[in-house]
């Protein structure tokens, strides 16, 4: 397990064609290996920086294959032992939260972190013994305050969010889908995120103007000494 709970990450995307063609100037500068980000106001320029400090600042040069691999890779790994985790991606339309979480196949570097986990999670399968396992996902949008399951036999139908004395807060209806290997989360992934509702930014064309929540459900059965852990 790491040592903090939670971990705050930030990561700076290459400009677009857009600002490219805007002669936009970055204002922003890293200093990667110690964590700091650095905010120059361009109207005083003779002005200090601003400066913040994360527990990772990755700039435009790194891939999702670091970020994975120095930040998802322990909680993901502590999630196939029996522990909760959540990988939240935040910041303005256009900044690169879907590139960063669903990514892209080429370059293989930029795979998202959410296929990643899809990997990572059956490997540790294949290599787990004594134990069984069986994973499900669901995948759900909030759009406007609404809440639709993107798996569902109904995609348009609103859902409800409701709190359960033990469960905690859980959307009443949503669909989970058991999964037997990477190839049928891609699938998954992908059905869903069609069913998103997109539409067009200034900063994004392609901006999926919602927030999504896609969670692996995974239950480990121990054989030998009874136990089971249950992570939702
Ligand atoms: N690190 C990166 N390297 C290269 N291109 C990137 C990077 N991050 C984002 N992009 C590109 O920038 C554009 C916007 O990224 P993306 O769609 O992920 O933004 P978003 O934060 O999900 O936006 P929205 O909230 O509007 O859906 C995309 O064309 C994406 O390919």
């Amino acid at each position: 397990m790491t040592s903090e709970a939670v971990k705050v990450i930030v990561r700076c995307r290459p400009m677009n064609e857009r600002e490219k063609a805007l002669s936009c100037k970055a204002v922003i500068s890293m200093e990667s290996a110690r964590g700091q980000c650095f905010l120059q106001n361009p109207a005083a320029a003779g002005e200090p920086p601003k400066q913040f400090t994360f527990d990772g600042a990755y700039y435009q040069e790194h891939n999702t294959e670091q970020i994975y691999n120095e930040i998802a890779y322990p909680l993901v790994e502590s999630v196939t032992e029996g522990y909760n985790g959540t990988i939240f991606a935040y910041g303005q339309t256009g900044s690169g939260k879907s590139f960063t979480m669903q990514g892209v196949v080429d370059p293989s570097t930029q795979k998202g972190i959410i296929p990643r986990a899809f990997e990572h999670i059956f490997e540790s399968i294949q290599c787990a013994e004594n134990a069984k396992f069986l994973v499900r996902a669901s995948y759900l949008e909030i759009y406007n305050e609404d809440i639709r399951d993107l798996l569902g036999a109904d995609t348009k139908q609103k859902l409800e969010l409701k709190e359960h004395p033990e469960k905690g807060v859980y959307v009443k209806g949503l669909s989970l889908h058991t999964v037997h290997s990477v190839v049928q989360c891609e699938q998954i992934m992908e059905t869903g995120w069609r069913n998103r509702a997109v539409g067009y930014t200034l900063m994004n064309k392609d901006s999926s103007r919602s927030h999504s929540v896609f969670t692996v459900n995974v239950e480990i059965y121990t054989v030998g000494p009874v136990e089971i852990r249950i992570v939702p």
